[in-house]
């Protein structure tokens, strides 16, 4: 279980991070969600004593980074893929943490099998292309069998088959119990691999959501009946937001998915009904507009369809509820 209790850090006039409190539960991929500069970094450097916060506390199982006994027991992090000396080989380096942290040795081979490393366990880490030294890195973060995971950008400089690979792993990492907390640039990456999100920008919480949940809150249903303006009303009565576009109804809200049960009890015929929900890139730009400070022009950004019910995209928080 990692914690974040306001944790603030700010560098001169810049509030890097501002106010976060959250909490990653384990047994889950929560992705980490952010355009350039919003504090992804930043917040995971705390965690993982690289960075002292200005005030507020980052917890790995109710404990500070520097109160861990054994680290590497509890918490393995990739940061960066600049891991070992050019001049080790992978097994040397693996083998010189494993020492210095009191690891059984075995649990070299065991790491460097988990990533694939095996066959050039003896190569010089410096003749490592940027994928296999991220695959080091992982090595390196799953040596001590931790039950707290964290990746930066663990994709960067992944080949498509490496980047399958690495989605397969954080996923039976969580499977096992284990909290994988995940930082990405790559909303469809997470998508498909996040079982929740936390999205920030400018240093300051705007979602924390499971995926499906927040994937939901877009969601919208078309619906058409000769009986419009009644079945309205009975939406409306049971709380949902109906507006009238053309010939059908569009209606969101909780309990979209109680339409037909609800036309059906009052007897009104409906003749369509169908739902369109928004893809997480426009949820993603929706809350990141407006505070982001570098518009990331690699993001795929398609238009709203109409009729989308717009989430906060003021600096707000969008914290629901975790039904799982
Ligand atoms: N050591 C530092 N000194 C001053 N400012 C810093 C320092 N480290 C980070 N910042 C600033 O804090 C803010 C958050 O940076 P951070 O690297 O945490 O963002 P990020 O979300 O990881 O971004 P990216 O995805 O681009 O890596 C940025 O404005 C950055 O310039």
């Amino acid at each position: 279980m990692i914690t974040f209790e306001s944790l603030t850090k700010v560098y001169g006039d810049r509030r890097a991070v501002d106010d976060i409190s959250l909490q990653i539960a384990p047994g889950k991929v929560t992705g980490f969600l952010g355009p350039n500069g919003a504090g992804k970094s930043t917040t995971m450097r705390m965690l993982l004593g690289l960075d002292r916060p200005t005030s507020g506390r980052a917890l790995i199982d109710g404990r500070t980074y520097q109160q861990l006994s054994h680290p590497l027991h509890t918490v393995g992090a990739l940061l960066e893929p600049r891991t070992g000396h050019p001049g080790q080989s992978a097994r040397s380096h693996l083998i010189g943490m494993a020492r210095s942290n009191g690891i059984p040795s075995r649990r070299v081979n065991e790491a460097l099998s988990m990533v694939g490393l095996e066959d050039v366990a003896h190569s010089r880490i410096g003749t490592f292309s940027l994928g296999m030294r991220q695959r080091l890195g992982i090595a390196s973060a799953l040596i001590g069998d931790p039950q707290v995971l964290v990746f930066d950008e663990p994709v960067n400089g992944l080949d498509p088959e490496g980047v399958s690979w690495i989605r397969h792993l954080m996923r039976d990492l969580a499977a096992q119990g284990r909290t994988v907390f995940v930082s990405s640039h790559l909303l469809s990456e997470m998508a498909d691999t996040a079982d929740h999100l936390v999205v920030i920008a400018r240093g300051r919480l705007l979602a924390d959501a499971p995926l499906r949940q927040l994937l939901d809150v877009t969601r919208t249903a078309q619906v058409r009946s000769p009986h419009a303006p009644r079945l309205a009303e009975v939406l409306e009565r049971a709380g949902m937001t109906v507006t009238t576009v053309a010939d059908h109804l569009q209606v969101s809200g909780d309990g979209i998915d109680t339409i037909g049960g609800l036309a059906h009890a009052s007897h009104l015929q409906i003749d369509e009904l169908s739902f369109t929900g928004a893809s997480l890139e426009d949820i993603y730009s929706q809350l990141t507009e407006g505070v982001t400070d570098y518009r990331a022009a690699s993001l795929p950004h398609t238009d709203t369809p109409a009729g989308t019910a717009p989430i906060s995209t003021a600096p707000t928080t969008t914290q629901m509820e975790d039904t799982r």
